[in-house]
């Protein structure tokens, strides 16, 4: 038997190692107001995350999660947007727990780390710089980093090609229905946590990710089973 031992691993962000749904709750619904149209709920918001900001703020200004094309005032809503999440980042947003510890753990053991978020590249390192966390990534793919976005495979070959490491060697971990389409196509193997913003839940059902962990579970597998490559 083969044992699959990745050679790096690449992480979502939103959902995965940080619960940004009350901040994003807030920059909406200012870029909402400002354009004189009703506030959404936070709950509404944690379905509707995924698909990058943009989505976000179109499934927002058209009250639902299925929009077949985005509303006129997208544009006017995302620059509200922009203004205003600027102001609201870190406000509520915090780091799931057993990330950090499994973080420090896969960097004791060396692996290779990347994010790869469809959120726009304005804020994710701000993000990371405000919750301690890009110290342990050598890689960071926005949404707006590549002209596709995840479920794409694109940006996650293109951090796996930045690490150096190919996609079928690399693991990738994250929440939602576009991670692990993006990874299927990518040829990834994925792990998904065991909390975040899945969107449609019913959409794991059929296709369900590898295994659910959160990442120091993982990172606590990884070292076991590194243990066991020293040994043979
Ligand atoms: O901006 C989003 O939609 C969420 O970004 P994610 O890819 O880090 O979950
Ligand atoms: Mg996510």
């Amino acid at each position: 038997m083969t044992l699959f031992y990745p050679q790096a691993v690449l992480f979502d962000l939103d959902g995965t190692l940080v619960d940004s749904a009350p901040d994003l709750t807030t920059a909406v619904n200012r870029s909402l107001a400002d354009l004189g149209r009703p506030p959404i709920t936070e709950a509404q918001a944690r379905a509707w995350i995924g698909n990058g900001a943009r989505r976000l703020v179109a499934r927002a200004l058209a009250g639902q999660r299925e929009i077949d094309a985005e509303p006129a005032q997208t544009e006017a809503a995302m620059a509200a947007f922009f203004h205003h999440y600027r102001d609201c980042l870190v406000q509520a947003s915090r780091v799931y727990d057993g990330v950090v510890e499994g973080l420090a753990q896969l960097a004791a053991l060396e692996c290779p780390m990347a994010v790869v978020t469809n959120k726009p590249g304005a804020f994710t390192l701000p993000l990371l710089e405000a919750l301690g966390l890009e110290r342990f990534f050598a890689v960071r793919v926005s949404g707006d980093t590549l002209a596709v976005k995840k479920p794409d495979p694109a940006p996650l070959l293109h951090a796996a090609a930045q690490l150096g490491v190919a996609a079928g060697q690399s693991l990738y971990v994250g929440d939602s229905a576009a991670d692990r389409d993006a990874a299927w196509a990518a040829g990834m193997p994925m792990v998904r946590v065991p909390y975040g913003y899945p969107g449609d839940e019913a959409v794991f059902a059929d296709h369900p990710a590898a295994m659910t962990l959160r990442v120091d579970a993982l990172a606590a597998r990884l070292a076991a089973l590194g243990a066991m490559h020293d040994a043979v």
